[in-house]
């Protein structure tokens, strides 16, 4: 019987993303029971087998659901029959002073993902978005006005997280899954319109579809890429100018950042902010403007406040950022 294209592409994509890992190493493969991250772990078993990785598979029970253990638990059930090599629940308690509940299960998700990647010696954690994740992803930042950097979307790979799967799209993975025979989950919350994120998928990405032709979701993908190599090239641009500039107790002189293009010179301001103990989730665009003002529409102003009880004054032709050191 021929390979199904689905599962030939979740396993190239696989095999692709974790190309630079040796023999003997473990990847740890987080997963929800969804279709994404099923696909994700079946594929990763199989392509283990010829590269010699010892697979880890994790599920994380957030607690947030009747249930919720026994979910767990056939998740554990689904990827031992797949053949990973150790299984395991990863439990949480999902607190988020401030967050959403999305926000603050992820953030509890990441945080115990990254002690289970130590505790298991983990080279690679993979995670299974998709493209259309991503397009998603683009789209609620764009929504939300939120500048270069949530535009372009989410990493292919950031400390030891990978995301193999970015290039691919939903229907490939539950493809993959049917091809398969695996019995996959669904989140209720994928369901629930009272988030923006399933708002987005449910019903503005098939509209933009219709109207725009299809395709959409890879075109914002691709958007989101391109802009990333931009984002992360400014960012870069910004920490050495930062790092040049910094003075006395972190200070930045006014006449030299009066000289930088204001994409770098933002950036540079958010970076001393964050320096003295501004936290990031709290830092917003308004916040960096506020403080470009001083330089820019100088009048004498006292101060400007930003989150995390940090203050930048302007004093004797420099910038001073006031706060606990982040
Ligand atoms: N309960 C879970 N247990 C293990 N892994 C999970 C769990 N939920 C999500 N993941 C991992 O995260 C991936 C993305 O899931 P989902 O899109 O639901 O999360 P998200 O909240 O958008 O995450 P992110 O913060 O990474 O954007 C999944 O494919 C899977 O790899």
């Amino acid at each position: 019987m021929s390979l199904h294209p689905a599962v030939a592409a979740v396993r190239l994509a696989v095999r692709r993303g974790l190309a630079d890992l040796e023999p003997g190493a473990t990847v740890l493969v987080a997963c929800s029971g969804g279709a994404d991250s099923t696909a994700l772990l079946a594929a990763t078993v199989f392509e283990a087998r010829g590269a010699g990785w010892r697979v880890v598979g994790a599920t994380v029970d957030h607690g947030l659901q009747a249930g919720s253990a026994g979910v767990a638990d056939r998740v554990v059930a689904r990827m031992a029959a797949l053949g990973t090599d150790e299984t395991l629940t990863a439990r949480v308690r999902v607190e988020g002073a401030g967050l959403g509940p999305e926000a603050a299960a992820r953030r509890a998700r990441y945080a115990v993902l990254g002690q289970v990647r130590e505790s298991v010696g983990a080279d690679a954690v993979l995670l299974g978005h998709t493209r259309d994740d991503q397009a998603e992803t683009v789209l609620l930042g764009l929504a939300r006005g939120s500048g270069g950097r949530s535009l372009a979307g989410m990493r292919r790979g950031f400390d030891h997280y990978r995301r193999p799967l970015l290039d691919l799209s939903r229907e490939d993975t539950l493809a993959a899954c049917r091809a398969e025979g695996l019995e996959v989950w669904e989140d209720p919350h994928n369901a629930d319109p009272g988030f923006a994120r399933v708002r987005v998928r449910r019903t503005v990405l098939p509209v933009l579809e219709r109207e725009l032709g299809p395709g959409v979701a890879a075109t914002l993908a691709r958007t989101a890429d391109q802009l990333r190599v931009d984002m992360d090239f400014l960012h870069d641009l910004a920490e050495a100018e930062h790092a040049a500039l910094r003075g006395e107790g972190g200070s930045l002189p006014v006449a030299a950042l009066l000289e930088r293009a204001a994409a770098v010179r933002r950036r540079v301001l958010r970076l001393a902010a964050l320096a003295a103990g501004a936290p990031a989730s709290e830092l917003f665009h308004d916040h960096v403007l506020a403080v470009d003002a001083l330089l820019t529409h100088w009048h004498g102003q006292k101060w400007v406040e930003l989150p995390g009880h940090v203050r930048c004054a302007r004093r004797e032709g420099r910038l001073w950022f006031t706060g606990e050191p982040g």
